[in-house]
């Protein structure tokens, strides 16, 4: 048998399957997804098995043996090891890059050089010296023992053991190991015949109280219990336990625990809700579709409140009661206990959860639970979409709109694609819900031109539960605030509202969305703004420190008291940041009680829960924060929302800046209001007119996608075109813009022959096998154009029509790596980016 072996070397000669032998020991252990050692070269290395066969190409005398295997369970299925070809594929990739991302961090491979006995060790003449002797007996029967581990136990003989490594005696090899153990602990095992323990009752001195209360202990209580909990129990110490553990009466051994992070919590348990009338009519083919088995994909656009997490609830129900698993995904900020706590309190411990503020650990042992079977249900972040299940029925995107969806490193996959890519290999239904779904999801819910049926279906909810009302919206325009002489960050309404919340206690919901405490530092009298020297971006201000720190490349520097420009004193950091809001807060309320949450508050493991429980308690009268505050909070005495300025998304130049605005307000206005009390929420705004403002302070998504998406039929961006970022950097400006040029040159001969079938441009199609459009521009300078001292060139393809668009950029890629591998020219592919930065 041979195995098709991809190495965990990222690389472009290793992108591809190698052979291998199986040994025969071997054989019932290696299945396609398991993990390998393989001898690669001088080294060895880790690999993954992408298929199994019974012929090979490669000569059987070059053809080397398998090494061992990682995991008694391979980590992976066949259908994650095919789902990482097409990620490969779609977004230009390494196949072992998509694969590993597959993996919690713990399966990254280790590689530790260990040493042991040579071959050459048996009749070799130096082994005829006894202290020769002596090492080879230390190294005897070690696993691990490195290098440094052996020099510790013969100090000053590092010459003379090198000289035995030379000579073959010892040998250094090199070992493939995970990064993260399975946790084990002590426990206590009582005997099965309780007798023992009352026989030995008498035999202990009339002193031993604390060794009686143990073996009393574990009378009244027969079962295996862990040495701290029964340590912390009965106040004893360990070394009372063990001494029992030596007389044989009960049995101590370590025993593999897993970590459980919610351990210790329960969840209340829930029962389904009577659905409301519109949540029925939405349930309805959902429910059809799991109970079918059938592939379909659905589009819940429920207004903010409207009951959406019900409905999921009922449809992962639905997918149990057909023996299926269920992934739901959502936002990693909105992952909150609030979230977790839903799923447990209804699907208790079938349900996984995985997300980055879990330790390696953690994640680890939560992902096992579904290797193992013990889950039916993972919730999770982005990367659960890759939740090794094999039964799916149900996948769930909850704020399917999120940019986070997209992941930003290699592989640069777009979850939403991942998981209709998944569900279909599945029969699996998607349900993709949001108050404000993307543009690109609508678009495909629409009918096409040329065929009846959209690909996806919309399901839609456009009211609150129990009929309450939307909050009222008011937009406050800063210029007449300025104009009347307020120079405060705080409008008149806005500052009446939040005195009136305080007199009624009730709560407050503040958006800000920026983070920390000024943006930049800039001279009043000459203009000129501290940047970073090896970035082309201002450079941030940090209060707690008094440094001037650059976002890109960590650079910092102590903040400036004169210009260096003019030598001006008029320096001063500008802009409004969530710690000058709190400061200003508690200067014009004095007493107010405000909690703070951006990155710089959060960053601590668990520091996201406990403000949020804080303020649930109502030990805040002001949850003030950036975009974290804006998803997913349900709290019943939020009556008033007010966003500082609207105007921080809708100033970058990127595309999607009104789309994010009107998200953003929605989002964050749905948090007002949404149980007994009314709601009310301020949108303070220096562009009171704009159309994504507008239309969100009238909560009005349908309006808001229409003008939008005439825009972009306009402009000829998603959904009705494609893009395909690929950046350029060099450290040498002119070289790069030459480089940069010959690549778009080479990229449209590439593609010359795909265009003939050509057609007009402003049809509202996006996928459409019956034509295939393409366009390149640039190059030109990125919007950010220097990082760590390398300059930075783009180039936006934008295509309509088959996919393949990826291929000829990936073509064109592996043309111009050739080309440029002597420049350290780096060249970064983007699919589908969410930022052209
Ligand atoms: N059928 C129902 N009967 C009674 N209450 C319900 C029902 N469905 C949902 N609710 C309640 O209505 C509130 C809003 O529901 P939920 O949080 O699911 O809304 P949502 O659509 O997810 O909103 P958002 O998009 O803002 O997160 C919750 O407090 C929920 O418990
Ligand atoms: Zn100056
Ligand atoms: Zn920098």
């Amino acid at each position: 048998m041979y195995a098709k072996v991809i190495v965990d070397v990222p690389a472009k000669q290793t992108n591809r399957a190698f052979d291998y032998a199986v040994p025969k020991e071997l054989r019932s252990w290696v299945e396609v997804g398991s993990r390998v050692g393989v001898p690669f070269g001088p080294r060895v290395l880790q690999g993954f098995v992408v298929g199994l066969s019974n012929e090979t190409d490669v000569d059987p005398k070059r053809l080397k043996p398998i090494g061992h295997v990682l995991d008694l369970v391979p980590p992976l299925t066949a259908e994650l090891v095919s789902l990482g070809r097409w990620i490969a594929r779609m977004y230009l990739c390494h196949e072992v890059t998509a694969l590993q991302a597959m993996l919690p961090a713990a399966l990254k491979a280790k590689y530790e050089r260990v040493i042991t006995v040579g071959e050459e060790s048996a009749e070799h003449p130096l082994l005829h010296m006894s202290d020769v002797q002596e090492i080879v007996q230390f190294v005897r029967g070690k696993a691990t023992l490195t290098m440094e581990g052996l020099m510790e136990r013969f100090p000053g003989r590092d010459a003379f053991l090198k000289e035995l490594l030379q000579a073959g005696v010892l040998a250094e090899v090199q070992m493939v190991k995970d990064r993260m153990a399975t946790k084990k602990a002590l426990t206590v095992f009582p005997p099965k015949d309780l007798s023992v323990l009352e026989a030995a009752l008498p035999e202990l001195p009339a002193r031993a109280n604390k060794q009686m209360a143990v073996l009393r202990y574990l009378m009244e209580h027969p079962h295996a219990i862990r040495l701290t909990e029964l340590i912390e129990m009965i106040e004893i110490s360990a070394s009372t336990v063990k001494s029992l553990a030596e007389r044989g009466w009960i049995e101590l051994r370590e025993v593999e625990v897993m970590r459980d992070p919610y351990a210790g919590r329960s969840f209340k348990r829930t029962t389904p809700l009577t659905l409301t009338e519109e949540q029925s009519r939405v349930f309805a083919p959902i429910k059809a579709a799991v109970a079918e088995d059938r592939h379909e994909v659905f589009l819940l656009h429920g207004v903010t409140g409207s009951g959406k997490t019900e409905v999921y609830l009922q449809s992962i129900q639905q997918a149990l009661d057909m023996g299926k698993e269920a992934i739901v995904l959502v936002p990693e900020i909105s992952l909150t206990p609030q979230m977790v706590e839903r799923f447990k309190g209804r699907f208790g411990d079938q349900v996984a959860v995985l997300h980055s503020r879990l330790s390696n650990g953690e994640r680890y042992d939560e992902w096992r639970k579904i290797t193992r079977k013990q889950v039916k249900v993972v919730i999770g972040a982005r990367s659960a979409i890759f939740a090794p299940f094999t039964q799916i029925g149900l996948i769930i995107i909850d704020e399917e709109h999120e940019s986070s969806y997209k992941q930003e490193e290699s592989p640069k996959y777009h979850t939403r694609e991942v998981a209709v890519q998944r569900a279909k290999g599945h029969n699996a239904a998607v349900v993709l819900g949001s108050a404000t779904p993307s543009l690109e999801t609508l678009e495909l819910t629409r009918r096409r031109r040329d065929r009846a049926k959209p690909p996806f279906t919309l399901l839609t909810m456009t009211e609150r539960v129990a009929s309450r009302p939307m909050p009222p919206v008011t937009i406050v325009d800063m210029r007449e605030e300025l104009k009347t002489g307020n120079r405060s960050m705080f409008s008149r309404p806005l500052y009446k509202a939040i005195e009136e919340r305080l007199h009624k206690k009730e709560q407050i919901v503040l958006l800000l969305n920026r983070r920390g405490y000024a943006t930049f530092v800039m001279c009043r009298t000459c203009g000129y703004v501290a940047q970073c020297p090896h970035c082309d971006i201002s450079l941030t201000y940090h209060q707690s420190s008094r440094m001037l720190r650059c976002h890109y490349c960590g650079y910092a520097e102590r903040e400036v008291t004169q210009c260096p420009s003019c030598q001006s004193e008029h320096i001063r950091h500008f802009g409004t940041g969530t710690q000058r809001v709190e400061e200003e807060l508690s200067k014009i309320f004095p007493g107010i009680r405000v909690i703070r949450m951006d990155v710089d508050t959060t960053s601590e493991k668990g520091s996201h829960e406990k403000w949020l429980s804080l303020f649930r308690d109502k030990q805040a009268d002001v949850l003030l924060g950036t975009q974290m505050v804006a998803k997913g909070l349900d709290f019943p005495d939020v009556t008033l929302v007010g966003v500082i300025a609207a105007d921080t998304v809708l100033n970058i130049p990127d595309f999607r800046s009104a789309e994010r605005t009107f998200q953003l307000l929605t989002q964050v206005a749905g948090r007002a209001g949404r149980h007994e009390k009314q709601g009310e929420v301020f949108v303070q705004t220096y562009t009171p007119d704009h159309y994504s403002i507008q239309h969100a302070s009238r909560h009005d998504y349908t309006a808001f996608a229409n003008q939008e998406l005439d825009v972009r039929a306009n402009l000829g961006y998603p959904p009705y075109q494609r893009l395909i970022l690929v950046t350029f950097t060099h450290e040498q400006l002119s070289l790069l813009v030459r480089m940069a040029e010959a690549f778009v040159t080479r990229l449209k001969e590439i593609a010359r022959p795909y265009m003939t079938r050509q057609t007009d441009l402003f049809t509202p199609v996006v996928t459409d096998e019956e034509f295939f459009h393409m366009d390149v521009l640039g190059p030109v300078a990125s919007p950010i154009s220097r990082i760590k001292d390398r300059y930075r060139f783009q180039c936006v393809v934008k295509y309509r029509g088959d996919d393949v668009a990826s291929d000829i950029v990936s073509q064109t890629v592996a043309w111009f790596e050739e080309r440029s591998a002597k420049e350290k020219l780096t060249v970064s592919v983007d699919v589908d980016p969410q930022y052209l930065m």
